[in-house]
């Protein structure tokens, strides 16, 4: 099934993918950019924190930094990375899919007790993804994923960590439904993430079907 010509030269969509740690948002990227290529388009996966320098220090100082600074830092390394990689692959026609995009920085640095306004704020000038994907779980799901899976830093270590991340997601999506994104909740709970990523490819065959039509 071929969705759209490759060779249209239209501006590629971008799909942000986010969700709480252990939700499966690496696995259904994945899974989601297989579907895509199979489909005939040209896909390029990207993740947040980004591969360039900003992102390097986001790695670096998240268990030394907090709060304001790193709210910042994350946002820096955003607006980077939409310069760097995320703009000039969508202008050649590729999709792009990152893991992890505003959402998430609307969400991770409540965990420093950040102002959720501010964080608004400072990712406000941010491009607006043509579908903001927030996968939805129970903290008891994540939690269990994540203790398989282990942590990958502070966020995601306390026992609390899973409950907190569902908790500041609500607001956070409801908060970009309201400033117009168009927002793609997928439960799964109980998809394997091959069906979750189908969903969202089928959802995307909306958007070249209304730009054919
Ligand atoms: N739908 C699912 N059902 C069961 N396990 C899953 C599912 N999606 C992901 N996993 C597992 O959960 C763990 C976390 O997945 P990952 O994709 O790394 O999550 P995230 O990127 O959201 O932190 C991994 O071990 C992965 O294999
Ligand atoms: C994009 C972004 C990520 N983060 C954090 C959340 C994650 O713990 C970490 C990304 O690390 P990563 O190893 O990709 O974790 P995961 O597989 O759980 O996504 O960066 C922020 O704190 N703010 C942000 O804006």
């Amino acid at each position: 099934m071929n969705i759209r010509r490759s060779s249209d030269h239209h501006r590629g969509l971008f799909v942000s993918v986010d969700g709480p740690s252990g939700a499966g948002k690496s696995t259904i990227v994945h899974h989601l950019a297989q579907l895509l290529v199979a489909a005939g388009e040209y896909v390029h996966t990207t993740a947040e924190p980004s591969d360039g320098p900003i992102g390097a220090l986001c790695r670096e100082v998240t268990e030394s930094t907090t709060g304001h600074a790193l709210a910042c830092l994350y946002a820096a390394d955003r607006y980077h990375h939409l310069q760097a990689e995320v703009r000039p692959n969508l202008e050649v026609g590729r999709m792009v899919l990152s893991d992890r995009y505003i959402p998430s920085g609307l969400v991770m640095q409540r965990f420093d007790g950040v102002d959720p306004a501010f964080l608004w704020r400072v990712n406000a000038e941010a491009d607006r993804p043509d579908l903001a994907v927030i996968l939805e779980a129970a903290p008891e799901v994540i939690a269990e994923r994540l203790s398989e899976r282990g942590p990958h830093n502070r966020f995601q270590i306390s026992p609390g960590s899973s409950h907190a991340e569902v908790r500041f997601y609500r607001p956070a999506t409801e908060r970009l439904i309201q400033a117009g994104f168009d927002v793609l909740r997928v439960d799964v709970n109980h998809l394997p993430p091959e069906q979750s990523a189908a969903l969202i490819r089928d959802r995307l065959l909306t958007f070249f079907a209304s730009a054919a039509g």
